[in-house]
């Protein structure tokens, strides 16, 4: 357990800067995922608190240590990548015990922390088993069971579930999920996909352009987004953006309603095409050509007879506008 603090933090390499101003407290215990798109900077960030990469500028402490500087196998962090990074010629056993046996940790006391990592990720059948002889989720728990035995103050993970398919993604997310509360250890997670930093994290740090956007639980973010970025990363189906009134000295307005919030209803004041219809089983998104605002997306009942060619009226609920003048929310 260990708070992480990240003050003024920057990157670039050479004379291109690709990460600057990163202040941030991860507190103890914390699952903190940071989000936002390709080239944002979230593996940058996550390798600079692991020592991979070297600091521009700024510090970070972990457990209240200043670890700017330290080498990555002194912070008391463990990585885990998204391709694994197993020795095909060890056993399960082997690759993850090998931190220990490098640092020559007694067999016994290896053995006991391998069954124990073993046991908290089902792989006590297959600790005599070599790599290629495992699926994709095996490799992952395999690379995850690896951090474990090292008892680092703070987990990281690098997109560990991408190379993995749907289904078991949703089955990792769960086991991850578990084993934070399991070992209520400080994790923190780098993902390109809001779906899985919506349903993991305590607290979610969007990152555009090598900047913080936005920090603060999935509720958080998903009531109050502070600017059209995060209001259009954050969600599935994304929010409907639409331009809004123009004042003059202040310059236009963009509005925003989450799908759910523009409901068909006969006497609503927007009429509209429905384009496609996208069936989902308990609810079904529509996408709909409306004069009023152009290409709306809402979310319907799945039960809904609405079909694709049918002309709709649509009520956007005013009480869920979302309003952003300059790039930031307004009251
Ligand atoms: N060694 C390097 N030299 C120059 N620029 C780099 C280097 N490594 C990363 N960058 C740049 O830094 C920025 C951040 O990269 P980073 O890999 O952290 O992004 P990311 O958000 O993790 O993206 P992705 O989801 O695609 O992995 C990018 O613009 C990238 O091109």
């Amino acid at each position: 357990m260990a708070d992480v603090t990240i003050r003024n933090l920057s990157k670039h390499y050479g004379a291109v800067e690709v990460m600057s101003d990163i202040d941030l407290d991860i507190r103890s215990g914390e699952f903190v995922v940071f989000v936002g798109p390709s080239g944002c900077g979230k593996s940058t960030l996550l390798r600079m608190i692991s020592g991979l990469e070297e600091e521009s500028g700024g510090s970070i402490e972990i457990d209240g240590r200043d670890v700017t500087g330290v080498e990555p196998s002194e912070r008391g962090v463990a990585m885990v990548f998204q391709s694994y990074a197993l020795y095909p010629h060890l056993t399960v056993a082997e690759n993850i015990g090998f931190s220990l046996s490098l640092a020559r940790v007694p067999k016994d006391e290896m053995r006991r922390k391998i069954e124990e990592a073993a046991n908290i990720l089902q792989l006590g059948p297959l600790l005599e088993r070599k790599p290629k002889h495992l699926s994709g989720g095996q490799r992952q728990r395999v690379a995850i069971g690896r951090a474990i035995v090292r008892d680092p103050k703070v987990f990281l993970f690098d997109e560990p579930l991408s190379n993995l398919d749907a289904a078991l993604r949703t089955q990792m997310r769960l086991e991850l999920g578990e084993l934070h509360q399991r070992l209520n250890t400080t994790m923190i997670y780098v993902t390109h996909d809001q779906v899985e930093a919506m349903t993991m994290a305590d607290r979610i740090v969007v990152l555009n352009g090598g900047r913080i956007e936005q920090v603060g639980t999935p509720t958080e973010l998903y009531r109050a987004p502070r600017s059209p970025f995060v209001a259009g990363f954050i969600g599935s189906p994304k929010m409907n953006l639409f331009e809004g009134p123009v004042a003059e000295a202040e310059g236009a307005e963009v509005l925003g309603l989450r799908p759910e919030h523009i409901v068909v209803d006969a006497t609503g004041p927007w009429s509209g095409d429905v384009r496609l219809i996208e069936h989902l089983g308990a609810e079904a998104i529509a996408h709909v050509d409306t004069p009023e605002a152009g290409r709306v997306i809402i979310r319907l009942d799945g039960e809904a007879e609405v079909r694709t060619g049918d002309h709709v009226r649509l009520t956007p609920r005013p009480d869920r506008m979302h309003r952003f003048r300059a790039g930031q929310r307004l009251a």
